[in-house]
């Protein structure tokens, strides 16, 4: 579509208004310029001298916006002498005025604009990018800082356009694009549309007086960047043709006008604006700026919709889906923040609710900075989708060998549980050994207590209460905290040796395909020749055939027997040449079309390779952070235990006399001792039995009981002596408390006991189920771990038989191909077609028949698990030729295949 650059003047307001000193008045009726001299110049829009940013938008900037919707470039220049008005027009008076919305100019009212259309329409996908630069002389600068950013909503765009109103020069010319994709289902294909807002503000220049071919005095600029423009400007304007010759026009000269390409002659709908002062001083550059104008609006541009259809396919679309979805949802994440912001601001919300809201503020931008970490947004989406792919290409792999996979999977697991349980009897012999080791598990009851359960029974030199409560929060915290990560970690390093061992698989094929095309590509001529000559011979041999044949019939006809069957002999003998010949011309066939498809196959397995390496990038990374997770986490317990350090040395200075009450505690710790000692030994009889009689059980709970309140006492003591008054907080109501002491205290001796024993056995029986629960649970724990190691290596496993079978298939191929080589060397050459050795190649090709059909069906590799079916046929000893039998690398399995399955046998068995 052929458009003439628009064009639109706008006089600068002058701040009196006497008559005379004005040398331009806007006919706005008839979109002209009368100028002082009586000359009138037509434009598209003549604006009035008080023409406000909202008129000028909605008269010359509103129409643009559908072409940019269609797909169009768009492009809108401002130009003119100094301080008429061109930023003010492109962008509005300053930083902080353009807050107000009724001076904004034309690209915050345009990006305005943009979003408000982008919000409405919930059928499409839409993805903004804005760049701004500056052009100084020759030289082009980002004024972002970013190169080109995504913007997601209007205060993006406007944050981007402070920044780079922050770094303008004053002498340069600035170029702001907006590029808009769109994206939309049409009939189930995916309809994309590409198009770019340039807003150009052409810096003015000095200029200086020249005499053009007419003897006429022209005021050209003396910025490089300007004067070239004038020159494209002026050449275009001459040229009548639509489609210009390019060459004619000096566009490479200058950095801005290579990047005005599009703008004059180009395919942009472009709209200049030029501003210019009304003042009689200025006429000479009012003159010059609209002698430019009436210029540039003879230039037709070229206007294209920038619009292209991809077939998807059904995933893709799905993907296509998400990614809507995913913008949608950024699109009312986005909303939704402006809402609360302005709420925030009233200052009318209930306190509660000012603080959801900026822990929902708070939240958005930890997510946004998730997303756009490393400036680069959607990056974890681009991860997710590489794992997705990954995963369901195998997911689709195993579903169609499955039956295979089964049987393959099992003779695996034997394979893994085998190691799995030798893995355990060593980790058990391990625990055994640590309990025969006696002074070692008897100084662990110490340091620990009863069970365990208790990190209390410390001496009141070391400990004061306080610190006991913060080391039994702080200590077990971390612990569960730091385990989790150990696991992530082991996790993470499982997953770094499958990816680098797959990765090493990888290279190995790659090498081996590489070779094999290389070996291809070199012997192709070789063929070619064979080819030929073959085809000659079986030409020359089928005349000689012809000429026996004429001479039979002229035989026959005489009832001349002997030269009949002498005859017969020799078109019988012909007849077979020339079927060898053709068949040796068939094997020389021509292998272009294998070497596309294993080239093909080698791009794809590169793009794998490519795949595994980012994925083992990224794991690394993650393993980095992780481990330098970890050692903060250490710095802050190592912190927290020299403040306890702290605060121990202050209590510690604490003047009490404690000797009393310290003498006691040593004797509860004597006692506590004895009652460890005893509960040591039937907990050392459980370990080797097993199993305890309910008798021990008993007096198991005895002892732990008693250890426990010897403890408690303890306790007790240690907070007295640290003047630590609060007694343990109960969770029995008091009253409760005092009835309950008041019944006790009624009950003979005889009673208590009774009650004491039915409270032991309840704790015996609790204790029990409790035991059998823990080891359920540790059961279960190792069990999820032994499945996660089995699938784990099953999939290496099955990846590096698949490798294996590639290369093997592909070394097969290469051995075959290079005898084929010799055979063919020997063909090309005169006098290498004797009898003899056709016979041997013919032999020879019979038997290797088999593994070239084979090869014809290279590349399935890619189309699900098909290769493991051909290295199976390879494997099959009926279908391989004796001789590349020979040249195989022997098997450590032999792999039959019945009906759907996979029979894999190991050798010798
Ligand atoms: N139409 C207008 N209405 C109100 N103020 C205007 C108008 N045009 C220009 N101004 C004011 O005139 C001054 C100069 O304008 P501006 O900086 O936009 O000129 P310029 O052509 O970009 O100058 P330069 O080429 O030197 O960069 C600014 O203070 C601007 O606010």
């Amino acid at each position: 579509m052929e458009i003439n650059i628009e064009t639109a003047v706008r006089i600068c307001p002058v701040s009196y208004c006497n008559k005379d000193l004005l040398c331009v008045q806007p006919d706005v009726c008839n979109n002209s310029i009368k100028l002082g001299n009586l000359q009138s110049i037509s434009v598209q829009h003549a604006l009035p001298i008080d023409c406000t940013q909202n008129t000028l938008y909605i008269t010359t900037v509103t129409p643009l916006m559908n072409y940019f919707f269609e797909g169009c470039d768009v492009s809108i220049v401002t130009f003119g002498q100094s301080s008429t008005g061109k930023s003010y027009t492109l962008l509005g008076p300053t930083l902080n005025c353009a807050l107000s919305e009724k001076e904004h100019g034309i690209i915050p009212r345009f990006l305005r604009q943009m979003f408000a259309n982008i919000n409405q329409d919930t059928d499409k996908c839409f993805l903004i990018q804005i760049a701004w630069t500056q052009i100084c002389g020759e030289n082009v600068y980002d004024l972002l800082g970013s190169g080109s950013a995504e913007c997601h909503n209007i205060s993006d765009a406007f944050d981007l356009l402070k920044v780079g109103m922050a770094n303008i020069a004053t002498y340069a010319h600035t170029l702001f694009t907006v590029t808009l994709e769109q994206q939309f289902c049409v009939d189930g294909c995916v309809q994309h549309k590409v198009s770019t807002a340039s807003f150009v503000d052409l810096s003015s220049s000095e200029k200086v007086a020249v005499m053009d071919s007419n003897g006429l005095t022209q005021y050209l600029p003396t910025d490089s960047g300007l004067l070239t423009l004038y020159k494209c400007v002026w050449i275009l304007s001459e040229l009548n043709n639509t489609i210009y010759n390019q060459n004619l026009v000096p566009y490479n000269q200058s950095a801005l006008t290579m990047l005005l390409k599009d703008s004059f002659g180009g395919r942009a709908k472009t709209l200049l604006i030029c501003c210019i002062s009304p003042l009689v001083n200025d006429f000479m550059e009012t003159l010059s700026s609209l002698q430019f104008v009436q210029r540039a609006q003879l230039i037709k541009n070229f206007v294209t919709i920038n619009s292209y259809v991809s077939y998807e396919t059904y995933e893709n679309s799905d993907i296509f889906g998400l990614q809507f979805a995913t913008n949608q949802l950024f699109k009312l994440v986005s909303n939704a923040e402006s809402l609360f912001k302005s709420l925030l601001g009233t200052g009318v919300i209930p306190k509660a609710q000012m603080e959801q809201i900026s822990e929902w503020l708070t939240l958005k931008q930890e997510c946004q900075d998730c997303i756009s970490e490393s400036s680069e947004p959607h990056r974890s989406l681009d991860i997710i989708e590489e794992e997705i792919e990954d995963r369901s290409k195998s997911e689709s792999e195993s579903e169609s060998d499955v039956p295979n996979l089964i049987d393959l999977m099992n003779n695996f697991r034997v394979k893994t549980d085998g190691l799995v349980s030798s893995i355990n009897r060593i980790n058990a012999n391990e625990s055994n050994t640590k309990e025969i080791s006696k002074s070692g598990r008897y100084n662990e009851y110490h340091s620990k207590g009863a069970r365990g359960r208790r990190g209390s029974i410390h001496s009141v030199d070391e400990l004061s209460p306080t610190l006991f409560k913060c080391d039994n929060v702080q200590n077990q915290a971390p612990i569960t905290f730091s385990t989790k990560k150990d696991r992530v970690m082991k996790q993470i390093c499982a997953d770094i040796e499958g990816y680098e061992k797959q990765i090493e698989e990888l290279v190995q094929t790659v090498e081996v395909k590489e070779k094999l095309v290389q070996q291809l590509i070199k012997n192709k001529q070789t063929k070619v020749n064979v080819r030929r000559k073959f085809k000659q011979k079986c030409l020359k041999l089928q005349n000689d055939q012809n000429v026996a044949q004429s001479k039979l019939k002229q035989a026959k006809s005489v009832n001349n027997h002997l030269l009949e069957s002498k005859l017969d002999l020799e078109i019988s003998e012909l007849s077979k040449k020339i079927n060898k010949s053709e068949f040796i011309r068939s094997i020389a066939e021509d292998d272009s079309a294998t070497i596309s498809e294993l080239e093909s196959s080698l791009n794809d397995t590169k793009k794998q390779l490519e795949k595994l390496r980012k994925c083992l990038h990224r794991k690394e990374k993650s393993k980095l952070e992780l481990e330098h997770n970890l050692r903060e986490s250490k710095k802050t317990s190592s912190q927290d235990t020299i403040k306890s350090d702290v605060v121990k040395k202050l209590t510690e200075s604490a003047s009490v006399d404690l000797y009393n009450i310290k003498h006691e505690i040593k004797e509860l710790r004597k006692t506590r001792d004895r009652l460890l000692e005893q509960r040591y030994k039937i907990d050392t009889k459980a370990h080797s039995k097993k199993l305890l009689n309910d008798t021990e059980e008993t007096q198991l709970v005895q002892y732990e009981e008693a250890i426990e309140a010897i403890d408690l006492a303890i306790e007790y003591k240690n907070q007295k002596i640290c003047g630590f008054t609060e007694g343990a907080k109960t969770s029995i109501d008091e009253n409760v408390c005092k009835l309950l002491k008041q019944q006790l205290l009624k009950l003979s001796n005889e009673e208590i006991l009774v009650l004491l024993q039915k409270y032991y056995r309840k704790i015996v029986d609790l204790r029990g189920s409790t035991k059998k629960l823990e080891q359920q649970l540790i059961q279960a724990e190792n069990q999820n771990e032994t499945f996660q190691n089995q699938v784990q290596n099953l999939s290496l496993v099955l990846q590096r038989v698949r490798s294996e079978a590639e290369r093997r298939v592909l070394s097969l191929e290469q051995q075959h191909d290079h005898k084929m080589q010799l055979i063919m060397h020997h063909l090309s050459q005169e006098g290498g077609e004797d009898e003899r050795f056709i016979s041997r190649v013919l032999e020879r090709s019979k038997q290797t028949a088999l593994a070239l059909q084979v090869a014809q069906g290279r590349n399935k590799q890619i189309d699900k698990g098909s290769l493991i079916a051909r290295f199976t046929r390879y494997a099959r000893h009926e279908t391989v030729p004796q001789q590349l039998q020979v040249a195989l690398v022997p098997s450590q399995a032999k792999v039959t295949r019945q009906r759907n399955k996979l029979i894999i046998q190991q050798n010798g068995k």
